[in-house]
């Protein structure tokens, strides 16, 4: 493809991103790229990359589009994109803007006056100007900086930068069926050089936007694509060989698969979720993992399979539905999705479901409860309400004896973030039932 024609297919997909603005990005991209399977990788990435940094700047961007009195459609927002100082993946070198919106076969039409205008208006500006609100500069929703200021103190500013990163390609190695030195080995046969992670003992980090899914290591089942954040709540659930465990909130079974290699596939490890496209989705995964000591059980209203087996496991994992603000590096476009009824919801959900987790758990067993998020309120607080509610528990002292680094935990609790630790935003609270 031509620089033109990747720049008229990325304001295709932003005009997709924005005429669903409750669809993740990612899915709407996924979609827009199968129904174009045409446009070859390298075009992929190219066109994904311009939306994607759109994406990360989208108030900043609408900001100068204001200035300029424009108006921000997708066209608006490439053209203010490009005009504004960028590294040189988002704009070829040597191309002016009105060059790419050459109006020729396959290229956007050409820039109107008013775009002219806007684009001159904007041509060599920093992204970033001294009359922005803080909340703009940060590329956060009004309502939700003063909550961030409150989790981040002083640091607020260099965590939401952290954030708004590259998100890094992380995989946990399957030690059911290899090591960490020979997956690295054959993912290096494969031309993908990794090296140890930091803090996982089972992660493996690979450079850029890697095709690891077509590697031989990962068609066998010997790595997992999983951030390694993931891989320390997995740590955290500590669960061994022979016990009896629970996912309750599986999904397609990330954490189940990291739990049913530490228990060395034995024992008994049931993943649960309400979602049945999500528990499906971990059928292959299982298989491909050699996982041998786990079922799935789909969880519908008026279940009495809880019921049933109050009391009766010795790990129970809660990966609770969140707002995944900590993981805004792979979805830029969920900040700008989120709104204070989201957070309330799903707090109240989390709550709930806490409640209904904790009931399983065995005299003496432990309870993990686990969000990819950044924000108190579904964290440390969410905790603090479950405790007061439920004297039973308490947070453990010490942390598992699984590999997991001196002092990542304190108090019981894990939080982890892109700036401190280089993982997504995770938090993990690992309690334990006294009576
Ligand atoms: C953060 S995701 C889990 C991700 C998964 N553990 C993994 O590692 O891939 C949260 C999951 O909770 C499930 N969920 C939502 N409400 C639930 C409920 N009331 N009980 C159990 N699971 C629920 C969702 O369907 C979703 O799959």
């Amino acid at each position: 493809m031509t620089p033109s024609a990747r720049l008229a297919a990325a304001i295709d997909l932003l005009t997709a991103i924005e005429d669903t603005p409750r669809r993740p990005a990612d899915a709407v991209a996924n979609a827009f790229f199968r129904e174009r399977r045409y446009i070859g990788g390298g075009d992929r990435r190219a066109i994904s990359a311009r939306v994607w940094a759109a994406l990360r700047h989208w108030r900043r961007l609408a900001w100068w589009i204001e200035r300029g009195a424009a108006v921000p459609t997708p066209r608006a927002r490439l053209i203010a994109l490009l005009s504004l100082a960028q590294p040189s993946e988002i704009q070829p070198p040597g191309e002016t803007v009105q060059d790419l919106f050459s109006g020729d076969r396959y290229a956007p039409p050409p820039l109107t006056a008013g775009e002219r205008a806007l684009a001159a208006a904007l041509r060599g500006q920093a992204m970033v100007h001294p009359d922005m609100p803080r909340a703009v500069v940060l590329e956060v929703p009004d309502w939700l900086l003063p909550r961030l200021e409150a989790a981040f103190g002083p640091d607020v500013e260099a965590e939401i930068a952290a954030l708004a990163g590259e998100a890094t390609l992380d995989l946990r190695v399957n030690l059911l069926k290899t090591t960490r030195a020979e997956a690295a080995r054959l993912l290096a046969a494969d031309g993908i050089e990794a090296r140890q992670t930091d803090l996982s003992p089972w992660g493996l980090r690979v450079p850029g936007r890697q095709p690891v899914t077509a590697t031989a290591a990962f068609k066998a089942g010997l790595v997992e694509i999983q951030d390694e954040g993931s891989q320390i709540v997995v740590a955290a659930a500590d669960a061994r060989p022979g016990m009896r465990v629970l996912d309750y909130c599986a999904g397609a079974a990330g954490k189940t698969l990291g739990m049913a290699m530490t228990m060395q596939n034995r024992g008994h490890i049931v993943a649960c979720d309400v979602s049945e496209p999500r528990l499906e989705g971990a059928v292959r995964r299982l298989r491909r993992a050699g996982v041998h000591n786990a079922e799935r059980h789909l969880l519908i209203p008026g279940d009495r399979w809880a019921r049933r087996r109050a009391g009766s496991f010795d790990r129970v994992l809660v990966d609770a539905p969140c707002t995944g603000t900590g993981t805004w590096r792979r979805n830029p476009d969920a900040r700008l999705r989120l709104t204070e009824q989201d957070v309330a919801e799903l707090t109240r959900k989390q709550a709930e479901i806490l409640a209904v987790a904790a009931s399983l758990v065995r005299p003496g067993g432990r309870l993990v409860y686990a969000t990819c998020s950044i924000l108190p309120e579904e964290n440390q607080d969410r905790i603090d309400a479950f405790l007061r509610a439920t004297p039973h528990f308490r947070r453990a002292d010490s942390t598992p004896d699984c590999g997991l680094p001196p002092g990542l935990a304190r108090d019981g609790m894990i939080a982890l973030s892109p700036l401190r630790h280089g993982t997504d935003g995770f938090f993990a609270a690992i309690l334990e039932r006294t009576a």
